[in-house]
């Protein structure tokens, strides 16, 4: 069980492609997040990541295949139920919400309650955890609209937290973070305990916090499995054309990319 008392969701994508205005965007993907993994997709800009989570979190319905969360056709539950077993964090999530941290983060209470009713002493109580755990609990009071960039992707995430998924997918979620809470926010994820399906682009952030990895390039899964396993010298030459030198770090244990200048 995670933190929060909720059982982990198994994700299965099988053959799942998406075609947007014509074009594959994503195709044949099989993918899996057990219970309680924390799973990585890494792959260069325009392979398809972002349109693969879309799937996922349901702005995109696939074209082809299946997205399955624990056994059932993730298409073909309610707008409700979807959002009690699965959050998101995406990049165009950075609506100006006049509203103040607090009330937007008790946003992700709502697929638990009935239509209008108040919030309680329990939803208040999470949302100052989830604020919390994520650093971000002395800007409860503030307005959403005034907060910097990485404040902003740190409420959001501390909304999808309040949300109680069993499925946690994440877009690039430290995008605009400084180091440190890059760490803390990996970190924190990794410690709920909820299976977590996040696009990442820092090589050795995933490596330190995934059970696994897919490479997508292309619109398909090119490589999958541990770090150690996929970031490889001639994978990363392979499909983001760059030189690089990766050893297993002695601290860490997680293999360690290094990237070369071009020559
Ligand atoms: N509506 C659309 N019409 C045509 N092409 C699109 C559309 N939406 C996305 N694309 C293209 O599909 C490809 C995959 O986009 P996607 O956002 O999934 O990539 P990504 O792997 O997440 O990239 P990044 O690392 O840059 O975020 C890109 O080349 C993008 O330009």
């Amino acid at each position: 069980m995670s933190h929060h008392g909720v059982h982990p969701a198994s994700l299965s994508l099988r053959g799942v492609g998406c075609r947007v205005e014509g074009t594959d965007l994503v195709r044949d993907v099989d993918l899996d997040v057990a219970p309680g993994e924390f799973v990585g997709v890494i792959g260069p800009n325009g392979a398809g990541k972002s349109t693969l989570l879309r799937t996922v979190h349901r702005t995109l319905r696939p074209r082809t295949g299946s997205v399955r969360i624990d056994g059932e056709d993730l298409w073909a539950l309610s707008q409700r139920a979807l959002a009690r077993r699965v959050a998101a964090v995406l990049q165009e999530n950075g609506a100006d919400f006049e509203l103040t941290v607090d009330e937007v983060v008790a946003m992700g209470r709502a697929p638990h309650k009935r239509a209008f009713s108040p919030d309680n002493d329990d939803d208040r109580r999470l949302v100052m955890t989830s604020l919390e755990l994520v650093g971000a609990a002395h800007l409860a009071a503030r307005s959403y609209p005034t907060l910097s960039g990485g404040e902003r992707q740190r409420v959001l995430l501390a909304r999808a937290l309040a949300q109680e998924p069993a499925l946690l997918v994440l877009d690039e979620p430290t995008n605009h973070l400084d180091i440190a809470h890059q760490l803390d926010v990996l970190a924190v994820v990794r410690r709920l305990g909820t299976s977590v399906l996040a696009v990442l682009h820092d090589l050795n952030l995933a490596a330190l916090f995934c059970d696994r990895l897919y490479v997508v390039d292309h619109g398909r899964v090119v490589a999958a499995g541990t770090p150690a396993a996929v970031l490889t010298p001639d994978l990363l030459a392979e499909v983001y054309r760059v030189q690089a030198d990766v050893t297993l770090h002695p601290l860490t244990g997680a293999p360690n990319v290094v990237l070369l200048p071009p020559r």
